[in-house]
This record gives C-alpha cells, structure tokens and sequence, in this order.
C-alpha cells in the first residue's frame, strides 16, 4: 500500500474510533484494601449518549469512575477517554467530573464559585453565566452556597464541571437527595448536553433512573452483569420492569457463576 494510502488508512482507523468511542476499557482490574473490586471489566462507551452506570451500593460504580477520570491506581488493563489514555494531561481540559461531595466554597455565592472556578480553569468569559443557566441557579446566583439546598448545592458542583464544556462528562450520584421536579430536570440537561455531542456518564444506585439512560451498564460486585438499552435488558432478562430484569439478571449471573 502506498504511504499516503497507509497514513489515510490510521487516520480513517483513529477517526471511526474517536468519532465511535468515548470511552474503551479492557480488562481492567483495580484492587483496593487487597480486594480486587474490579476483577476484570471490558466495555466500551460511544460518543454522545447518556450512559447509566448501575448498581447496588458497594458494586464499584465510583472506583470504575475514578478509573475512568484516571485517579484511580489501576492493577491492569487499558482506560481510555477521546482515543487518550485515563488521567493525561490532554483530557484535563476536554472531561468533566462531579462527585458525590460537593466541591465548591460554601461561603462564597453561587456566581462567586463560578468566577473562582472560571478563573482558575481559564474558561471563556460567557462560561459563568451560561453555566448557571444550564443547571437553573439564575434566581440563586447571589446566594451564599452555605445557605442553599443539597440539591442546589450538587448543582453549583455541576455548573463548575460545565465550564469548559467538556466533551465527556462523569457524574458519581447526581442526583441523590434531589426531590423528584429537580431530578426530572437534571435528566433532562444530561440529555441536552449529549445531545449537543456531549458524552455523559452517570452512575446511580436507584433503578428507577436506569429508564432515563439511553445505555445501561448494570454492575454487580465490581462485574458488568447486562449492558444494553433498558428496552433490550428488560427484553432480554423477560421482564417489562427494569428492577425485576435487574434482579433477573442478578440471579441467572448467580447462578452461571456457581
Ligand atoms: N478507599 C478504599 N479502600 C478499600 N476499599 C474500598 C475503598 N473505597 C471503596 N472500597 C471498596 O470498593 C468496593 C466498591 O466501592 P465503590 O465505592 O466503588 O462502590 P459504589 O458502587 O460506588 O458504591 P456507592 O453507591 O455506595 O457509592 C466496595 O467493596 C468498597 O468497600
């Protein structure tokens, strides 16, 4: 093959895999406290849908995603994020990550956070107010963060996370404590935003807002027991109640594992 033909070749490979997969992860095994909580886990996450990491509390959905933001010790296997590896530098400006705990100034207000934050990750100019409107804090922007609702609060940590726009979006129980209207909302930002090209992944351990994801990724002790679109896992475990198909599939697992 010519050199130009192989060069447009890699290209074309580099593109389709870039353009297809946000996220690819083989075999990977983290061990923490001398247990392996992920033994071996091999999946991969396209660009620009709402994926739903699953499980019931302990299954290893927040190591899977530190893993994936790259601040997570990996015992083996491969993390990739945009065709990069886990944690590189290149990906610091392109992904976004909320946790659990809030990571804002409580004794700032909502737009002073946003400032600070702007400032520090040099987001463009227009990023504090847009950000603020994404996550519906306009009315509160002047508020001091200490004196806002939990769920006002996890969403000041979402408008950081969103200043720069990032390309892949992590989100490690958005929406716990959150009244059902707000959860509603914020569900429908995360589409928004994939919609706009974002890739985001959100982990929960309510079943209930697995049927919010286009894509399922229902974990089990650190194992990936149904990976699917709620429509196909229902399907597939011959359930029409996501929950049901979940413990469906948690006991046909059980059982090929004995
Ligand atoms: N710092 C740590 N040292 C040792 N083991 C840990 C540590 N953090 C978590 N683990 C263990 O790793 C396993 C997976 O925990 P992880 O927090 O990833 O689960 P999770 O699905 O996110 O749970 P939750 O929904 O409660 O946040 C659990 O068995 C937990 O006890």
């Amino acid at each position: 093959m010519p050199a130009r033909s192989i060069i447009q070749h890699m290209m074309n490979n580099v593109e389709s895999r870039t353009t297809a997969d946000a996220v690819v992860v083989e075999d990977l095994r983290v061990v923490r406290g001398g247990k392996p909580v992920l033994p071996c886990l091999s999946f991969s996450i396209p660009v620009g849908q709402v994926t739903g990491l699953l499980g019931p509390s302990g299954s290893g959905k927040t190591t899977l995603m530190r893993a994936l933001v790259g601040v997570q010790k990996v015992a083996a296997g491969r993390v990739e994020v945009l065709g990069q590896p886990a944690g590189s530098a290149p990906l610091r400006r392109r992904l976004g990550y909320v946790t659990q705990a809030a990571s804002v100034y409580d004794d700032l207000t909502v737009r002073e956070n946003l400032r600070f934050f702007a400032r520090v990750l040099d987001a463009d100019p227009d990023a504090v107010e847009r950000s603020i409107a994404a996550v519906d804090l306009g009315e509160a922007a002047d508020r001091i963060v200490s004196r806002l609702s939990g769920g006002q609060r996890s969403r000041v940590s979402l408008a950081v996370a969103l200043l720069r726009q990032p390309e892949v979006l992590v989100l490690d129980e958005p929406t716990v404590g959150l009244d059902p209207v707000l959860r509603r909302d914020l569900w429908q930002l995360f589409h928004r935003l994939a919609d706009a090209g974002s890739t985001v992944v959100v982990s929960s351990h309510v079943m209930d807002e697995a049927e919010r994801c286009d894509r399922l990724l229902l974990m089990r002790e650190g194992r990936i027991i149904a990976d699917g679109t709620p429509a196909g896992i229902k399907q597939q475990a011959g359930s029409d109640d996501i929950e049901q198909a979940f413990l469906h599939l948690v006991e046909a697992h059980a059982g090929s594992a004995a």
